[in-house]
């Protein structure tokens, strides 16, 4: 089943600095209309969100210093108070340089001292073509602020990454030309941008449409969740196998419970003998196997499989090697994942891992760049989808494409939410989806459940508690053809 559409997924992407490149070359005889468009825009979201007060606009010298000027412009005529700070004036004959020449109103020296006198200060100075570190005067000048509204990036906010280059006084609201960037939802870059409003600029759909999007939001236009059906029987609804080890049950028990509760037709536990009544006891509705793996194998309809909740070492050495020699669909955490560290190899063949950044770093070294770039390099080394958990959890695909997921929430940080969150990757996997969109929708089902469990219990959850919400999440995940 392919249910990836790169035209329903357009509204989610998330621009890099090439993209943006890219569309400005493919915009050139359109582009000081897109500009002008920009500035309105800018100014009719910050009158929507503010009652006239004094502004302040600082403009650095490229196109984001455009977008600048015209806010003020549109601005001064609604009646506001404006004045514009220069940090460096726009190249002579650029397209800003135009947008310059268009403002009247008055210009003040680029000082703290002037962006404390004001109630807005918009930051217009670097947007997508900052290129290298914040020069200490601009970071005097933010630092001063009060109320900062960035045009497209917070100045000092690199884009494509969320990595900062400097001090970078946090925003009160980012507005996103055109799609947001991934540095708008990568920590630490998402903690500064404030609220993030994109401005959609009406881009025409024949420049979008030649665009090569590579990162997206994760959302339900990304994937789809196959729905139910009157003909449903559970082997079509997607049989899901989990390894249980002899020591710690819980972890494999939240895999089993989430599996089931999102809707795979048969969820079964494969575990040690002698482990077998415990695991029975704790879930009277487990189906509990004790028979050897290599004999589990042979049921053809047990294709895809957990491996590594609450496994230990010697457990994961015995198990994750035969399900692979198999060629069963694996999803691989925690135990499997310590096992394999100094020897990623052995994850070779795998369809999904979660690593959270400590088992991430154990596999793959320190982190060099970003959690972005990290996170593809390492599914591309392995051919395999890389669900790297965290607040912003990222799903990377061998061929490149990565969703950001922020659809989530802090009340998750509790141990056993990554067992649950194995569950329902292997449930999706069973259900026929391919393994990126199913880790991809996983995450956002577990984000959403984590979300409405939250609500329910002021924010203080037990992974227990995501079961129950799994249905419906998973029906408000579910995005019609
Ligand atoms: N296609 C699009 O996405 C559109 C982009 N627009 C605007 O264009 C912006 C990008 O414009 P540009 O590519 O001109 O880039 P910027 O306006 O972000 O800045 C580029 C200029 O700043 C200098 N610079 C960069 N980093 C510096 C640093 N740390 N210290 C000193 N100087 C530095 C560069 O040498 C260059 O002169 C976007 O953020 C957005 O605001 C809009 O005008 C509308 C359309
Ligand atoms: N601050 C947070 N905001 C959103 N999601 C979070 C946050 N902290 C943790 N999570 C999510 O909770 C889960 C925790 O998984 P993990 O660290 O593997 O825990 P465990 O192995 O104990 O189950 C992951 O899916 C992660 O993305
Ligand atoms: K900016």
């Amino acid at each position: 089943m392919s249910c990836f559409q790169c035209g329903k997924a357009l509204a989610s992407a998330l621009l890099s600095p090439e993209d943006t490149q890219r569309m400005d070359r493919e915009m050139a005889s359109i582009l000081p209309m897109v500009m002008e468009r920009a500035g309105m825009m800018v100014a009719r979201l910050i009158r929507q969100h503010r009652r006239p007060c004094r502004v302040l606009v600082a403009c650095g010298p490229g196109n984001n210093g455009g977008d600048g000027y015209v806010a003020a412009r549109y601005l001064s005529e609604w009646g506001w108070p404006v004045s514009v700070a220069s940090f460096q004036l726009p190249r002579e004959g650029s397209l800003a340089d135009q947008m310059a020449r268009r403002w009247k109103g008055a210009m003040v020296p680029f000082v703290p001292e002037e962006a404390q006198q004001a109630d807005l200060v918009i930051d217009a100075v670097f947007g997508a073509g900052m290129n290298r570190d914040l020069p200490e005067a601009v970071e005097r000048f933010f630092a001063a602020a009060g109320q900062i509204v960035a045009i497209d990036v917070p100045s000092g906010l690199d884009g494509a990454t969320g990595a900062v280059r400097g001090q970078v006084t946090p925003c009160w609201m980012s507005i996103a030309l055109i799609r947001k960037r991934p540095g708008h939802l990568l920590s630490p870059g998402r903690e500064i941008c404030g609220e993030v409003v994109c401005a959609d600029l009406a881009i025409p759909e024949a420049i979008m449409a030649e665009m090569d999007v590579r990162v997206w939001e994760n959302g339900p236009s990304l994937w789809s969740i196959p729905v139910q059906a009157a003909d449903d029987h559970k082997y079509k609804r997607g049989v899901v196998s989990i390894c249980g080890g002899a020591e710690m049950h819980g972890a494999a028990l939240f895999a089993f419970e989430a599996a089931r509760h999102v809707g795979a037709g048969l969820v079964r536990l494969t575990v040690p003998s002698d482990a077998a009544l415990l695991y029975r006891l704790a879930s009277p509705a487990a189906i509990v196997d004790t028979q050897p793996l290599e004999q589990a194998l042979k049921d053809e309809r047990r294709h895809v499989w957990v491996c590594g909740p609450g496994l230990g070492m010697e457990e994961a050495e015995q198990t994750l090697p035969l399900l692979l020699k198999a060629g069963r669909q694996v999803v691989a955490d925690a135990g499997a994942l310590s096992w394999a560290a100094g020897k990623t190899e052995a994850l070779k063949g795998v369809s999904v891992i979660t690593p959270h950044m400590g088992e991430f770093s154990r596999l793959f070294g320190d982190l060099t760049g970003s959690r972005l770039d990290a996170a593809r390099r390492a599914a591309a080394e392995l051919d395999t989808v890389v669900i790297l958990k965290g607040a912003d959890t990222l799903i990377a695909a061998p061929d490149g494409r990565v969703a950001v997921n922020v659809h989530a929430t802090p009340a998750l940080a509790v141990a056993g939410a990554g067992d649950v969150l194995s569950g329902l990757v292997a449930a999706f996997l069973a259900a026929g989806m391919p393994a990126w969109e199913a880790a991809a929708a996983a995450v956002w089902v577990h984000g959403e459940a984590g979300q409405r469990a939250a609500e329910k219990k002021a924010g203080w959850i037990v992974p227990e508690d995501l079961f129950y919400e799994l249905g419906r999440a998973r029906q408000a995940a579910s995005c019609p053809a």
